[in-house]
């Protein structure tokens, strides 16, 4: 084995269907009195419930949590915390309310209790996202980290099927980028195993049957274990394409991923087998890890072409030219032709070979 560094990050998890049943004892486990509940328009009813659950520790409803956490949004939010005296705040949604959290602790210090309702593993990095005049900045710091998460699949049987596959697809890209991350361990390399076994388990079950709790549960648990993997170890060439696309040609966070996933599995291959047969394994599909993963979106469903999910053909060249800019580490060197090529088949849709 090689050497290795290793670090625990340390959040506390409450796992289980129902057990938004114990989110006052997780409040006053956290010292807090004051709680500023955050969500997006969409959510507020779930907002509205996790304040009747913890009556007067509830300072308000902040409602305006939006995709990349504009700047905007996070100034209103920190303003509400001051305001109503919060000194904690729970954010009950996906990626965009947790990331409205985060914004609020970078500044503020305040804790957060994550309830998080979508796959894409946010509450347990510390890595945020601000999003000023158009440009995404992402950036790690432990004071974003939830101190505590809630995880209770009763609360996402209400996603879409067609947000619960990319979503879970999101989840996958974090477990598979961390399994040949520059700083990879054998720890996360378990994590990452697991976290992809039990996510491509659960979307063909909760794609036949959304409101199966079994399935739910399999897949909050793989969320777990990807976002886990996300947040120790460093994400390279998928997550920097991901972040182009999506910060820069303002494509959905989660289809991006899903679309992008497969082709950049395919670019590593060759200088990553090992790790790759590992993917394949994980997923069903041991020989291809790449045509794998694009047939796991295709049959349930998701897309697999940006030319379906409002990418440009003519911005392809822009796009190539920001993601070979300042690149994340990878294991294959980054090369603007193949790049190019990459993000050509990703448009078009063409199933890639690992
Ligand atoms: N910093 C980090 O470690 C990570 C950050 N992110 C960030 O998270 C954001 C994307 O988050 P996502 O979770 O993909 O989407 P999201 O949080 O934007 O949610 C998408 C939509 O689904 C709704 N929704 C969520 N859960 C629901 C449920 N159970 N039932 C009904 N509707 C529900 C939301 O209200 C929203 O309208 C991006 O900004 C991305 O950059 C994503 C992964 C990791
Ligand atoms: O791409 C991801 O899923 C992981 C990280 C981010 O989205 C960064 C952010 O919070 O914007």
């Amino acid at each position: 084995m090689d050497a290795f560094v290793y670090t625990g990050i340390a959040s506390r998890v409450v796992f289980g269907a129902g057990s938004l049943q114990h989110l006052e004892r997780e409040i006053e486990l956290l010292g807090a009195r004051r709680a500023l509940v955050l969500c997006t328009p969409g959510q507020r009813d779930q907002a509205e419930r996790v304040a009747a659950i913890i009556g007067d520790r509830a300072a308000g409803i902040f409602d305006q949590a939006v995709m990349h956490v504009p700047i905007e949004s996070a100034r209103e939010a920190r303003a509400e915390a001051q305001r109503m005296g919060a000194d904690c705040a729970i954010a009950i949604g996906g990626g965009s309310t947790t990331g409205l959290g985060k914004a609020i602790a970078l500044d503020s210090g305040l804790p957060i209790l994550a309830i998080p309702t979508t796959y894409a593993g946010s509450e347990m990095t510390p890595i945020y996202g601000i999003t000023e005049a158009g440009l995404k900045k992402t950036g790690k710091d432990l004071r974003v980290l939830p101190r505590t998460v809630i995880y209770d699949p009763e609360l996402t049987i209400g996603l879409p099927v067609g947000l619960s596959i990319t979503s879970g697809l999101n989840a996958m890209a974090h477990a598979a980028e961390g399994l040949y991350a520059q700083d990879t361990n054998p720890i996360m390399g378990l994590l990452a195993e697991e976290g992809l076994r039990a996510m491509s388990r659960a979307l063909p079950a909760l794609k036949a049957d959304p409101a199966d709790l079994s399935a739910r549960s399999d897949a909050l648990y793989g969320a777990w274990l990807c976002g886990t993997v996300l947040g120790n170890v460093g994400m390279a060439l998928h997550h920097k394409l991901c972040h182009t696309l999506g910060g820069s040609f303002n494509l959905p966070h989660a289809e991006v991923h899903t679309v992008v996933l497969p082709h950049a599995m395919a670019y590593n291959t060759r200088a990553v087998p090992d790790v790759m047969a590992r993917i394949g394994r994980a997923i069903g599909s041991p020989d291809d890890a790449a045509g794998g993963l694009f047939d796991l979106a295709q049959s349930q469903g998701a897309p697999v072409a940006l030319r379906d999910i409002g990418m440009q053909e003519a911005d392809l060249d822009r796009a190539a030219d920001i993601a070979v800019g300042n690149p994340y580490w990878n294991p294959r060197p980054i090369e603007r032709t193949a790049l190019r090529q990459l993000l050509q088949d990703a448009w078009e849709g063409k199933r890639p070979k690992g």
